[in-house]
């Protein structure tokens, strides 16, 4: 169905190219997984599957790319819009209408599908996606995971032959995740649809994988078994590396596989408790009281009361649209904040806009809005010299999230990830009291994630308060002491992590699952465990 033919992939500009040489062949009817690390070139290979690179992105493609046997290279992209449904990694970017059923139908108009149809799948999808409340509401008006919802069902509606997603769940909370992953390899099995997606969280797409293609990050492309190249792969989810510490063979993909194997290692682990966090005496970095955002009728935030200590890293979790976007707006300062007070240190960020960004620092869920000079080596310069921190700072920090990244590139040319990785970079330098992080970790593979986690908990050693609003459930797990989880605009848990995430469906790790009842969150946990 997607043939490679010796393609090579080249950006103006840089000194190797993306893609080296690849030939590939992709079945019909195929689930591929894409993976590997942070920008080093997932989003070029898929968009080479539908001729937006070169296209649109600009660079230079040798060999040739074939979609059930037409070239990309002798018709635009739009001409394969009826092959091949792409969902990218920027929804809102994507998206060409106002309202969300217009949105919908939009691809199924552009293919002349039948009304009656194109009403029938409309309904389809929104119940599919759980989004038919949403039906008539403003686009940019809704929260991250609903626009990417819909982003993916204004592809599903349009039946193509190809599906090609970009981080497809990068903004789902972990049930939608499952649920839409569920409803694509429906699409698989019933339809024969081929889908080549690309995830960071290989924990949520590797078990549906018929194939993953691995991309080292030397231009090649390495396709097999999920479980035979991940035995090798520099990525890899947290089952497969439990896997590699007990020695499973072969490497577990799904929690139910892994628990076959895990009877053993839970006798092993049977009179060992996991190191708990110590929390000491803490004095209060922020205090939130009553808080309360409104859009129009709807109430977006219910009076919510949130302290945070100094050295405290809180995770905000939650359904899609369960208010935590507009709650960390709210206490930064310059968002919305129709009811309750906030005081950081004696003062309110939201009366003193001026003295916000100083107290509270917020990293949003579309970050490149906050990157305005022309270059890589320009935008750290500036968060030096603006937080008045070393020379170098912003730089330093930048290398330990996402290395290799050029002083001269334009931060609009940088991966996803990459992009993600500046500007935490950049926040992570002016390091205010309070910092509060919206999805940080979309576009990270495992390793940067692991840099996160060591950088945060460094800022919180110094005493600054971080909060991370994330559907993450691995990089909680490993990140943060305590979880706060939002429903419908209201706080229902807060607690310590492994309280409130061990016996919850939806926001338990791999590892928890797979040695229920016991309370291991994480690979690193079980390895000093076994170690001691
Ligand atoms: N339009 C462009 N011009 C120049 N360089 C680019 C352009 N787009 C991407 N690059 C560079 O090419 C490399 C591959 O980028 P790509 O977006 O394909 O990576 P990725 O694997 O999808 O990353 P992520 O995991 O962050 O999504 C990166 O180093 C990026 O900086
Ligand atoms: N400008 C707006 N106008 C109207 N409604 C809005 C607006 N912004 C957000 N909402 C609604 O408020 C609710 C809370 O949105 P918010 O972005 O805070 O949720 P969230 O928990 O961060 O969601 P996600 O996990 O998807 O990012 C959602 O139902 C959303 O559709």
């Amino acid at each position: 169905m997607i043939e490679f033919d010796r393609v090579t992939i080249s950006y103006y500009g840089a000194t190797r190219p993306v893609l080296s040489t690849v030939d590939l062949m992709v079945d019909e009817g195929e689930l591929c997984l894409v993976a590997g690390r942070t920008g080093v070139g997932k989003s070029t290979f898929l968009g080479a599957i539908n001729g937006l690179v070169p296209h649109f992105t600009g660079g230079h493609l040798r060999g040739s790319v074939r979609v059930a046997g037409q070239s990309t290279a002798d018709q635009p992209p739009r001409e394969f819009a009826e092959l091949v449904g792409v969902v990218g990694q920027d929804p809102l970017a994507g998206f060409v209408t106002d309202t969300v059923e217009e949105e919908l139908a939009y691809g199924m108009e552009q293919l002349a599908v039948p009304p009656d149809v194109m009403r029938k799948r409309v309904e389809e999808t929104l119940d599919l996606l759980g989004i038919a409340e949403l039906r008539r509401r403003p686009l940019r008006t809704l929260s991250g995971g609903q626009q990417q919802r819909v982003a993916i069902g204004s592809v599903l509606t349009a039946h193509p032959r190809v599906l090609v997603l970009d981080e497809p769940t990068s903004a789902l909370d972990p049930t939608a995740a499952e649920d839409v992953l569920a409803a694509i390899t429906r699409l698989v099995h019933d339809l024969g649809t081929t889908v080549v997606v690309a995830e960071h969280r290989m924990e949520r797409v590797a078990q549906y994988a018929d194939r993953l293609l691995y991309l080292p990050g030397d231009g090649s492309v390495r396709s097999g078994p999920p479980a035979e190249v991940l035995a090798t792969a520099d990525v890899a989810p947290p089952l497969v590396e439990l896997g590699r510490l007990a020695g499973w063979s072969p490497l577990p993909l799904s929690v139910r596989d892994a628990r076959r194997l895990a009877a053993p290692l839970r006798d092993r682990l049977a009179d060992r408790v996991p190191a708990a966090p110590a929390a000491g005496e803490r004095r209060t970095a922020l205090e939130g009281k009553g808080v309360v955002v409104r859009y129009g009728e709807l109430v977006a935030v219910r009076g919510v009361d949130l302290t945070l200590g100094r050295g405290e890293v809180v995770a905000l979790m939650g359904r899609n649209g369960s208010g935590k976007s507009s709650l960390l707006w709210a206490l930064q300062g310059s968002g919305r904040r129709d009811g309750g007070s906030v005081d950081v240190g004696g003062e309110d960020p939201g009366k003193l806009p001026e003295r916000a960004r100083a107290l509270v620092g917020l990293v949003p869920q579309t970050p490149g809005d906050l990157l305005y000079l022309e270059t890589v080596a320009a935008e750290c310069g500036q968060a030096d010299v603006e937080s008045g921190a070393e020379p170098g700072t912003c730089r330093k920090l930048l290398d330990r999230l996402a290395p290799g990244i050029a002083d001269d590139g334009h931060p609009r040319d940088l991966s996803e990830g990459q992009r993600l990785a500046l500007v935490l970079a950049v926040q992570l330098t002016a390091a205010p009291p309070v910092l509060l992080l919206d999805e940080p970790t979309r576009g990270l593979d495992y390793h940067a994630k692991r840099h996160l986690t060591t950088i945060l908990a460094e800022l919180a050693a110094e005493g600054h308060a971080v909060v991370l609003a994330t559907h993450d459930v691995e990089f909680v797990a490993r990140t943060v002491g305590r979880v706060v989880v939002m429903a419908e605009g209201e706080v229902v848990a807060d607690g310590p992590t492994a309280q409130v995430v061990v016996s919850s469906p939806a926001f338990a790790p791999q590892v928890a699952k797979v040695l229920a009842p016991q309370e291991w969150l994480t690979v690193d946990q079980v390895a000093e465990a076994l170690n001691d």
